[in-house]
């Protein structure tokens, strides 16, 4: 049996922990969640999911893989709790935004570790991750931390200083397009469709311009002028958001997000 131990218990740790076990990655036994001080958050995880949350310090050293899981600002402190307890064996898994494999190895010591960028549509099997390893990785971990990515979505490896970018896109992706939502369900009732009407043709229409995009040889410009009758409806909507410096705004939207990404590195 296998032990995977979580360092931090927040929503991406619960989004990992479900979409692991909701397919069969891990067992709740082999799961195990530390945090640093929210009883009941550990308590609740237990209670929900059957991982363990109150184990003894033999784990750190039985880990077959440690999770860093906690927010960037706290990753020193964690790691500097942590670097005694664990063996050389251990190899990390790191979903820290910002925080670079050297100052992981810095801290814990000279060893394998993927540094990942996730997000929280793993908890469905439908995170887009990026990935990238330390030298220290042998081919086989490579593979089996690539699997454990695609058990939850959709993985691909990228150089590591790409992974700003990628948080900045897909990490961060979710919130977006839930913000979106948020636009589309207020407006929706104001020209007069209840919200779950709304979130009922947005969802479906989102699903289906997303597989779309994924079945089809066109680029999306391409598919948006065959939506995009003369002197029509979409027309004027879009002359709408250009009007509103859409594209400015979605291109300060990822440059802010990737430089925060950046200065996340430095605390
Ligand atoms: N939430 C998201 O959508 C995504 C988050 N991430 C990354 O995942 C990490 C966690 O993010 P969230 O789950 O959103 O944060 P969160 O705030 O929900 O959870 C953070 C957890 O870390 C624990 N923690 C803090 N200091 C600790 C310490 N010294 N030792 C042990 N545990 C400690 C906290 O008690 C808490 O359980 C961050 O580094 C973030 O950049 C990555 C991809 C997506
Ligand atoms: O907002 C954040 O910093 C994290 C990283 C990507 C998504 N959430």
């Amino acid at each position: 049996m296998k032990k995977i131990l979580f360092i931090g218990a927040g929503s991406m740790a619960e989004a990992l922990i479900q979409g692991w076990i909701k397919e069969k990655v891990f067992t709740p036994q082999e799961i195990y969640v530390t945090n640093r001080s929210d009883k009941e958050r550990l308590q609740f995880l237990q209670e929900t999911y059957g991982v363990h949350c109150l184990f003894d310090q033999a784990i750190y050293k039985e880990a077959d893989l440690i999770i860093l899981a906690m927010k960037p600002k706290d990753a020193i402190a964690a790691m500097c709790d942590l670097q005694s307890k664990i063996t050389e064996q251990s190899a990390i898994l790191s979903i820290l935004a910002g925080i670079a494999i050297t100052t992981i190895t810095e801290y814990l010591g000279n060893r394998p570790v993927a540094r990942v960028m996730p997000n929280t549509s793993a908890t469905i099997g439908m995170s887009a991750s990026g990935i990238a390893f330390n030298n220290e990785v042998s081919s086989g971990q490579r593979i089996m931390f690539l699997q454990l990515l695609e058990a939850v979505g959709s993985v691909i490896e990228v150089d590591e200083d790409q992974l700003h970018a990628v948080t900045a896109l897909s990490g961060s992706g979710p919130a977006y397009i839930y913000y979106l939502m948020e636009a589309f369900e207020r407006v929706g009732t104001k020209v007069g469709l209840s919200k779950d009407t709304v979130r009922l043709l947005m969802t479906q229409t989102l699903a289906g311009t997303a597989e779309m995009l994924k079945q089809s040889v066109d680029e999306p410009d391409v598919l948006r002028k065959k939506v995009t009758s003369p002197g029509g409806t979409t027309e004027a909507g879009i002359q709408a958001l250009e009007q509103y410096q859409f594209n400015e705004a979605i291109e300060a939207c990822i440059k802010e997000a990737e430089a925060r990404s950046r200065s996340l590195a430095n605390g």
